[in-house]
């Protein structure tokens, strides 16, 4: 059972939202249907199958990957130092990730864009309907740690390991964008493919959602990512839509979850499409964790495509933010369709 001992590593907001542990253990909660649980494809990076790659791809947007060389010291090393950061008092987390630096703290679904950035302004009162809380890693950030990591030995062995993941992480998105092209048959030049997949964009985000009895974690959206590689632990929650239904992602140990964003979907031409998904529900007196990794083109990278006007990913980016900002949702590439 959590001990709510550490409520205080939570924002205030949440505090009064928490479980409490006197509250009856059930081994399933009510409002976790778990009818609606499915097994998405699995893939082994290992000996990959173009076929069945491909239609993972058309028909799901949404798969594991599995045997993908990350030794297993290493994931538990990411599980454990992520919920040591996050597990610090609310206040030393609000120092050491200060909202204006590129390695910020942020919580409440109100506070971050889809495209994982946290916005530059505090999270409004609103922010308590879906509860989560997490650091934004850009790796290319990642150095500045540095002068941090004296004052809290946690921060110093944060930086290593997630610089580690971010290594191997790279590497795997590399061989799964290559095969990605191939069943595309798109003939990408290093140049073009050193653009989609942009090292200098690429940002980890270490998330935590609190035990609480009612309140989901994170709303539906597609991420604006080429790929993202989400590392849920075994709570689970993570929930996709497909064909106009919702279903769990059971967590498979050993595996990760990638999931397309929107620029694959544009960039193949609408025969991929990125996936609508969520955190719904969970057990509530767990919390969960989750290590999400996005992909994102070049901040100049241009993409042509029969649907939608030509464009770079930064005019996308800032108009997934001004929607965010003015109307609280993203409304995402239906803004760009050539012919809306
Ligand atoms: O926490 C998760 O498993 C997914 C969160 C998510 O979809 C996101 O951060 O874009
Ligand atoms: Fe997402």
């Amino acid at each position: 059972m959590e001990s709510l001992s550490n409520s205080t590593s939570y924002p205030p907001e949440f505090r009064p939202l928490l479980s409490k542990p006197t509250e009856p253990e059930k081994s399933i909660e009510p409002s976790l249907d778990r009818s609606n649980d499915i097994l998405i494809p699995v893939i082994d990076l290992e000996h990959l199958d173009m076929e069945k790659l491909r239609d993972a791809c058309r028909d799901w947007g949404i798969f594991h990957l599995e045997n993908t060389g990350i030794p297993s010291t290493l994931m538990s090393q990411v599980k454990e130092i992520t919920k040591s950061v996050l597990s610090l008092p609310f206040e030393e987390k609000r120092k050491l990730f200060p909202v204006k630096s590129p390695l910020s703290y942020f919580w409440g679904t109100n506070t971050v864009t889809p495209s994982g950035n946290a916005l530059k302004r505090p999270p409004r009162e609103s922010s308590g309907q879906y509860l989560f809380e997490g650091i934004n890693v850009p790796l290319a950030s990642l150095s500045r740690l540095l002068p941090l990591s004296c004052s809290d030995p946690n921060l110093e062995s944060f930086k290593v390991v997630m610089e580690e993941y971010g290594k191997h992480v790279t590497r795997i998105v590399d061989t799964v964008f290559e095969a990605l092209a191939e069943t595309l048959s798109l003939e990408l030049s290093g140049d073009r493919k050193t653009s989609c997949l942009s090292e200098s964009t690429c940002v980890i985000r270490v998330q935590r959602y609190p035990p609480c009895t009612e309140s989901p974690g994170f709303k539906a959206h597609t991420d604006s990512s080429m790929i993202s590689i989400i590392n849920q632990d075994e709570v689970g929650g993570l929930e996709f839509m497909k064909d106009g239904e919702w279903f769990n992602v059971t967590p498979l140990a050993n595996s990760l979850v990638i999931g397309l964003g929107d620029m694959m979907q544009v960039l193949s031409d609408e025969e991929y499409k990125s996936v609508l998904h969520k955190v719904g529900k969970r057990m509530r007196k767990k919390e969960r964790y989750s290590i999400i990794y996005f992909v994102f083109p070049d901040k100049d990278c241009m993409f042509k495509s029969s649907r939608y006007k030509p464009f770079t990913f930064s005019e996308y980016e800032a108009q997934v933010k001004l929607d965010v900002e003015t109307h609280g949702i993203k409304v995402g590439l239906s803004r760009l369709l050539s012919n809306p």
